[in-house]
């Protein structure tokens, strides 16, 4: 299947520091790609360069074939921040609105795809309510239901479902699965690992370098490990004795 993304050995430097070092990614069609790593790894910084925010001090990234920043490639990108953007005087409905047309959605489309995404973040009975009295667990979903309203054929979240119920975790996943066997490419930032396990690809970035990828049974098994989690840790302990060493792996 066509490359949704590409990266080739991305380098993003902050006051000449190395946030990113040398990354390589192909995003495929079809496919979800979890990115975990511990706060402050370069998470965020990843999205950001894959929005055109954040300029590549080496490296190149495409995005269906294209180099980035592009206006045409940006309306195919549906995205969630990791700090929920949203006009708080405005009820839920106006922001899925707002965006929607930022997105070059038409009005019938856009009223058919604010249902569904309210419905699938389980907002439906608050969008007519003011986000100034939203949960911060309901301005998450309603940032995730603005993402998924797009109906992109890429998908890129920040720390979707923090703050989110197990239950309606789950529900959130089996949405994404079932956009993913759609077609659509989607890449999702975690804390969690469980829900690393329902990628088809997880990137470890530690450092701002990916320490391990791979599906989540190559990588327990390379790893010797029963989950995602212990892969996480061991990895890690791995990372640091080679800094130990003095090898710069
Ligand atoms: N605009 C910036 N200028 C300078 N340093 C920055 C900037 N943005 C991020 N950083 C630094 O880059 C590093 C990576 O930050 P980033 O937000 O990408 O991490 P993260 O993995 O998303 O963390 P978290 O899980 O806590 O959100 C951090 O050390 C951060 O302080």
């Amino acid at each position: 299947m066509e490359n949704a993304v590409s990266v080739k050995n991305l380098t993003v430097k902050f006051d000449k520091m190395p946030v990113l070092n040398q990354l390589s990614l192909e995003l495929k069609k079809g496919e979800i790609v979890g990115l975990i790593g511990p706060s402050g790894a370069g998470k965020s910084t990843f999205i950001n360069a894959l929005l055109g925010m954040v300029k590549p001090d080496i490296g190149e990234i495409k995005i269906f074939g294209k180099e980035i920043p592009n206006r045409q490639i940006m309306a195919k990108i549906g995205f969630m921040a990791q700090s929920d953007a949203l006009f708080t005087e405005l009820t839920g409905r106006q922001n899925l609105e707002f965006f929607g047309s930022l997105q070059g959605i038409s009005k019938k489309d856009l009223a058919e795809k604010m249902i569904k995404s309210a419905q699938i973040v389980n907002l439906t009975a608050d969008l007519d309510k003011r986000i100034s009295g939203y949960s911060g667990g309901m301005k998450r979903r309603l940032s995730l239901a603005i993402a998924l309203t797009a109906d992109a054929p890429l998908i890129l979240l920040d720390e979707p479902t923090v703050g989110i119920d197990p239950e309606l975790r789950r529900d959130i996943w089996d949405e994404l699965r079932e956009q993913a066997a759609k077609g659509k490419a989607i890449l999702v930032t975690t804390h969690v690992m469980d829900e690393a396990e329902r990628c088809n690809q997880v990137l470890l970035l530690r450092d701002g370098k990916f320490v391990a990828q791979g599906t989540p049974v190559e990588l327990k098994t390379q790893y010797d490990a029963t989950s995602i989690e212990e892969v996480f840790i061991k990895a890690g302990q791995e990372l640091e004795r080679s800094k130990n060493m003095g090898v710069d792996k």
